[in-house]
């Protein structure tokens, strides 16, 4: 008997017009409306627009669209971490490692990966498979395990939730700590816009602090103590200061000073501390050890403390497999049940990515089959970072107008440009901020696509754009000299 097509409500069937009232933005969710998250906006937008039109107008000036709106290495060419790779392909595909293929396997993977798969499938069964709401159990000992190892201080399983990204891990937790919409989170200005975009999708109050761009973005704890009191004589209800560090735009660094300072605020000002790390290891310049180091500057249970780490940074730049952590410390375990509770009604994080971060915190070690490549890889992601970030800031500090703080770390940077005052009223006819409509004009020129600062908050008065440092090494001078050629014609076109 022929199969039947399976009967399904998306079915196609001449039916009348769909009503044009049902479901419109006036009639959806306003805090949906009104949330906005600039990384993805109008410029990416444009840009692959750019890109579709470039297969056929070849007669723009260049002949690709550079995304450098988002931190995404692999996009930019970067080769993934042939370990990860060995281990992930393994476990996608367990009909490798049965006994019978052993020998032809060792000729194509080295027995470490072999080892790790396999010890990894006991625990998963497969990767197919759902796996426990928090994560594989297996995996987050190997978290609490690196924590440790990192921070000096015992972490345990079952305080750490595996999640898509440390971007779900930190939605969640920013729900859970909405009680209304008096609920007042601090956030640094510049920030990462996943924070402002879910304060607004959850009708927070975001609590500005702003970093000093003369001290290279640095962080005045009098900047944290004069907000927190304005806000709470606002009415107010602050109940968490959010870091970032090292910073996303800005670079960077948090010195041991500060993280103390950080954490005595904290504790003094009861607010609960949301460490966003995920670019612990993106350090060039150190002035302190990364992360919730924190937690080793004081009584470690003074404070608590959510932090959040990734697999999509780092020199593992594995962005599409969603993956990362979210660690609790000294939180209510009647909290921790309702933050199980929303995981819960997602399932699980992906597992693949749940693979990604036990090979994150758990890598080859020296000794291992695979250390000197896995090491190698590393180090020249690492120092080939260091350069374009000290090539793009020179780049950016020659340039008319415009300055520039050196990243200490992350992978952006975030300069200052002057724009001419005919450049503000061009902008403002086509309505648009002026720094959007340089960044515009960049794109139109010359393909590379950066974000504004408006979409990362800046002093009043103030005009930045953020860029990546990701081209490729090989493409990076005329890279850079593209910038410049631009950059002379934009400032000429405009000049006072
Ligand atoms: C500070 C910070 N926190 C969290 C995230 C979320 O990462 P995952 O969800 O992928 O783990 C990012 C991603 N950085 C974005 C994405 O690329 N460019 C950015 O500014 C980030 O920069």
């Amino acid at each position: 008997q022929a199969r039947q097509r399976p009967l399904t409500l998306s079915l196609r069937y001449a039916s009348s017009k769909p009503h044009s009232k049902v479901l419109t933005t006036e009639t959806m969710h306003p805090l949906v409306r009104q949330m906005e998250y600039a990384v993805r906006g109008a410029l990416p937008i444009r840009a692959e627009a750019l890109q579709k039109e470039l297969l056929t107008d070849k007669t723009k000036g260049f002949d690709k669209v550079v995304f450098c709106n988002i931190g995404n290495p692999q996009q930019l060419n970067q080769k993934p971490i042939t370990f990860f790779r060995q281990v992930a392909s393994l476990a996608e595909n367990p009909e490798l490692l049965t006994p019978s293929n052993r020998e032809a396997l060792l000729k194509l993977y080295p027995a470490d990966a072999i080892a790790r798969a396999e010890v990894l499938l006991k625990h998963i069964g497969s990767v197919g498979a759902y796996s426990h709401s928090k994560g594989i159990h297996h995996i987050r000992e190997n978290v609490a395990k690196f924590i440790e190892r990192r921070d000096g201080f015992p972490a345990e399983p079952e305080n750490i939730f595996l999640t898509q990204g440390a971007s779900s891990g930190v939605q969640t937790v920013i729900q859970i700590l909405t009680q209304n919409s008096k609920s007042g989170f601090m956030i640094p200005i510049p920030q990462y816009p996943l924070y402002s975009a879910t304060l607004s999708l959850v009708g927070a109050t975001p609590v500005p602090y702003y970093l000093e761009e003369s001290h290279n973005w640095g962080l005045n704890v009098d900047e944290l103590k004069e907000a927190v009191h304005k806000a709470r004589a606002d009415g107010t209800d602050v109940r968490a200061l959010v870091i970032i560090n090292p910073g996303n735009p800005t670079g960077q660094c948090l010195s041991e000073e500060n993280m103390r300072e950080i954490i005595d605020f904290c504790h003094n000002e009861r607010l609960v501390l949301l460490a966003d790390e995920v670019y612990q290891t993106n350090i060039y310049k150190p002035k302190a050890a990364p992360s919730t180091a924190s937690k080793r500057f004081s009584n470690p249970w003074a404070k608590k403390l959510f932090s959040f780490h990734s697999i999509s940074k780092g020199m593992i730049g594995e962005c599409g497999r969603r993956g990362g952590y979210l660690e609790c410390v000294n939180i209510d375990p009647k909290v921790m049940d309702q933050l199980y509770k929303i995981a819960s009604v997602s399932l699980c994080p992906n597992v693949q990515g749940q693979i990604m971060v036990d090979l994150m915190t758990n890598p080859p070690k020296q000794g291992d089959e695979s250390f000197e490549k896995y090491q190698g890889e590393i180090d020249s992601i690492y120092q080939s970072l260091i350069r374009r970030s000290n090539k793009l800031a020179q780049c950016f500090n020659s340039m008319e107008n415009m300055t520039c703080n050196e990243a200490e770390g992350a992978m952006y940077l975030f300069p200052q440009l002057k724009i001419p005052q005919k450049a503000v009223d061009a902008a403002k006819e086509k309505s648009m901020a002026p720094d959007t409509f340089y960044c515009m004009a960049m794109l139109e020129a010359t393909g590379v696509c950066v974000i504004p600062g408006s979409g990362f908050g800046q002093e009043p008065g103030t005009w930045h754009f953020r860029s990546t440092f990701l081209p490729e090494e090989h493409l990076f001078d005329k890279f850079c000299a593209d910038l410049k050629g631009f950059h002379k014609k934009f400032m000429d076109t405009y000049k006072d």
